[in-house]
């Protein structure tokens, strides 16, 4: 079973590089398929997602390869809109070549998506505003969609979900008029989609806001773009340095996009400073619990990183209360935590933290991706060894996690058995 193995019980120190993010890449590499050419993305985090997206493309008649880490893709070669279930069911963002596919061939055929296993996930929003764009959909154990055109229109987003608001930007981008999404999602993936789709020629206004307008474009054009540094990855390793007592520092880290979790590091007592455009969280005067935090969408504190600021805040000092609002079942990682010694208790919607003064090392699952990264850094401040079972969820976001911790001095290694 490929696990992760921690001696824990140091502070992490040091300075760190932060991977291509996960969440800007995905929806990037299924929006490349909408220009019959190439598009050059660098930075780009090779992550099993990211893997899988590839290999997604790659059935399709698309041509895709590496040089060091940028992905070259080519997709003039495009001939099948059927997205093979073996890859669509393992990730979440296999649902973005619905947009995408729509926008290029008009019809699509695609499982139902996987990804982290946190709660309901329905597309309902998906279907609804691609139909008002004149799509048909069919949906049995495989979603099928097909248009005989696809028309702009207003669309209203009663909730701001981000797979939503990029599947409608993907199939608006190259409609016939005017595509309007209000009630829009505001991440940073979103503003980063469209700025990689206007490079790429297509007219969009409003990115970042809830308000967004995409006029459609006959055609696009060969792009090469910079894929950002992942923000919650970046927010992982601060988690790390807090949880640890340690000091870490960004060297890259992404731009205005931490605000939310440095708030809430600076009322848990770090010191958090930005320095020549690098980040740096000091820890090492020790942590104290908050009374509330929330998970929102952006720009309040994102749900990715609830559990790993859950790790941290079981070791700081005093009580914490952590209420997740965008997903029904994203405390994963609890019990793992508990088995560590943690006090959480879980009621509803809300996890209650009683900071204890140190953890034990054991074996624990990760069930899912950021819940996995959370029991690493319960485990690189644990008293003695942690065995991290199921690293695959893990390796679906972060490229070498064992890889960065080192770098801060953790006592950290990957195995395969
Ligand atoms: C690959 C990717 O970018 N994944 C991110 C994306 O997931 P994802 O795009 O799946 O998240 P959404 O913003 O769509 O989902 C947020 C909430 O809306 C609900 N909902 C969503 C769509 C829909 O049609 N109907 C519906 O009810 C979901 O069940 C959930 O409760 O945004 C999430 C919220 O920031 C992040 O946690 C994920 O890391
Ligand atoms: C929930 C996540 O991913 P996905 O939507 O791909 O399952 C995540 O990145 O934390």
């Amino acid at each position: 079973m490929d696990r992760i193995e921690i001696l824990g019980g140091h502070p992490l120190y040091g300075e760190i590089r932060i991977q291509g993010s996960k969440n800007s890449a995905l929806p990037i590499i299924a929006a490349t398929i909408l220009h019959r050419g190439v598009c050059v993305l660098h930075n780009c985090p090779k992550i099993i997602d990211v893997r899988y997206m590839i290999q997604i493309l790659i059935r399709i008649g698309c041509e895709a390869h590496w040089e060091a880490d940028t992905l070259v893709i080519d997709a003039s070669g495009l001939d099948s809109s059927d997205i093979p279930a073996e890859y669509a069911e393992k990730m979440r963002s296999s649902i973005m070549m619905l947009g995408s596919l729509l926008g290029r061939t008009k019809e699509a055929s695609i499982p139902h998506p996987g990804g982290c296993v946190i709660g309901k996930r329905p597309i309902d929003l998906h279907i609804s505003g691609l139909s008002r764009m004149g799509v048909d959909f069919r949906e049995s154990k495989i979603l099928e969609a097909k248009a005989q055109k696809i028309t702009g229109c207003p669309v209203e987003l009663p909730f701001p979900s981000v797979g939503a608001t990029e599947n409608l930007i993907l199939a608006a981008v190259l409609a016939e008029g005017e595509t309007r999404i209000n009630g829009a999602a505001m991440e940073p993936e979103i503003f980063e989609l469209c700025r990689f789709l206007k490079a790429m020629g297509a007219d969009i206004q409003g990115e970042g806001s809830p308000e967004i307008c995409i006029r459609g474009v006959k055609e696009l054009h060969d792009v090469e773009y910079t894929i950002i540094p992942d923000r919650i990855v970046a927010g992982t390793y601060l988690c790390a340095a807090a949880a640890t007592k340690g000091q870490v520092r960004l060297l890259n880290p992404p731009k205005g996009q931490l605000n939310a979790l440095l708030t809430i590091m600076r009322q848990m007592g770090a010191v958090c400073r930005q320095e020549d455009g690098t980040v740096v969280v000091d820890a090492t005067e020790g942590t104290h619990g908050v009374a509330l935090v929330e998970t929102q969408p952006y720009p309040g504190f994102p749900t990715d990183m609830q559990s790993q600021l859950m790790a941290a805040l079981a070791v700081a000092d005093g009580k914490s209360t952590i209420r997740e609002m965008i997903f029904e079942d994203r405390f994963k990682a609890v019990d793992g935590l508990v088995k560590m010694g943690a006090h959480i208790q879980i009621n509803g919607k809300e996890a209650v933290i009683e900071g204890v003064s140190g953890l034990a090392g054991t074996t624990v699952q990760a069930e899912e991706l950021r819940g996995g990264a959370a029991l690493v850094i319960a485990g690189l401040c644990a008293q003695g060894m942690t065995y991290i079972e199921n690293r695959v969820f893990i390796d679906r976001g972060y490229e070498d996690i064992c890889r960065d911790l080192k770098k801060l001095g953790g006592n950290i290694h990957s195995r395969d058995s």
